[in-house]
């Protein structure tokens, strides 16, 4: 007899060059054996030139559509990803509402209007309302200090941060140093209201594009399988630095989960 697999959802939009976004979601579904299902919210394109890019939203009633088509299907966990507008957000949550007793893993992608002070404001307050009804947060510094208006600049401050996004009502947070802390290593921070654990890697200089989408892909992932918290955590930080270490010049490449 098979084996019953997994069902995880992603709420993400779709990355053209497939390094991050869905196209990584589900690369990252596969390894650990779970099947994977996507509503999209946007898709990212480049711009002619080749050197930006360019996210289109879904439009509402079509998003509202793909969440209606899942309505009866019994999730063993929800991965969000992109949201492109505050009112795909809006829904988004509405839907995570209906699935609180499963782990929601939310990966905050700031990247939309990144020059737009209003919207991102906007974005701010919707995202925050997601904390209660999310299991784990998985911010980098730029989105962590977006979201409680601090500045990160050490790791002590990583920690003030992690405490504050605590006393906002996240239940599990990690704050991704990333490339973006330290010349030697990737250091993320995790806090729980309780300990202060910190998950490290040597940083590559490789192309970690999709890097993100992957770590809290793999999260969701280990946490679908029945994996506690730390150990997930633990497990996801390798997973993804397997998937830097073999990126091209697109993004990360997933590997088998032993590898
Ligand atoms: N160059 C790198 N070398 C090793 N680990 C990295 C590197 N860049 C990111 N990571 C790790 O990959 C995961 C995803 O982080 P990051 O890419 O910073 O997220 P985001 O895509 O949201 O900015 C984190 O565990 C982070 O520490
Ligand atoms: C649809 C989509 N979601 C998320 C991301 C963010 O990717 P990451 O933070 O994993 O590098 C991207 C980046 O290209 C994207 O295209």
């Amino acid at each position: 007899m098979t084996q019953k697999l997994a069902k995880v959802l992603a709420i993400s939009g779709s990355d053209i060059l497939s390094g991050g976004g869905f196209q990584a979601d589900l690369a990252t579904y596969s390894q650990y054996g779970i099947y994977g299902f996507v509503a999209i919210t946007s898709i990212v394109t480049t711009t002619q030139d080749g050197d930006g890019f360019v996210i289109t939203a879904t439009t509402l009633s079509l998003f509202q559509q793909q969440l209606d088509s899942l309505a009866d299907i019994t999730f063993d966990a929800i991965k969000i990803g992109l949201l492109p507008s505050v009112e795909i957000a809006e829904l988004t949550l509405a839907f995570i509402k209906q699935h609180q007793e499963i782990p929601i893993i939310l990966d905050p992608v700031l990247v939309f209007k990144e020059n737009d002070d209003h919207e991102i404001t906007k974005m701010k307050a919707t995202l925050l309302a997601f904390l209660p009804y999310v299991t784990v947060i998985t911010p980098n510094l730029r989105e962590a200090s977006i979201l409680t208006g601090m500045p990160i600049a050490t790791s002590a401050d990583m920690e003030i941060v992690g405490r504050c996004l605590y006393q906002l009502g996240s239940k599990h947070t990690i704050i991704k140093g990333g490339n973006r802390m330290d010349q030697i290593l990737a250091r993320d921070l995790y806090y729980d209201g309780q300990a202060v654990k910190t998950f490290v890697k040597p940083l590559v200089s490789n192309n970690n594009n999709g890097a993100g989408c992957t770590f809290a892909s793999a999260i969701a992932s280990n946490l679908a399988l029945g994996t506690p918290m730390v150990a997930a955590i633990e497990k996801s930080k390798a997973f993804t630095y397997q998937a830097i270490l073999s990126s091209n010049e697109y993004g990360v490449f997933q590997h088998d989960i032993n590898d």
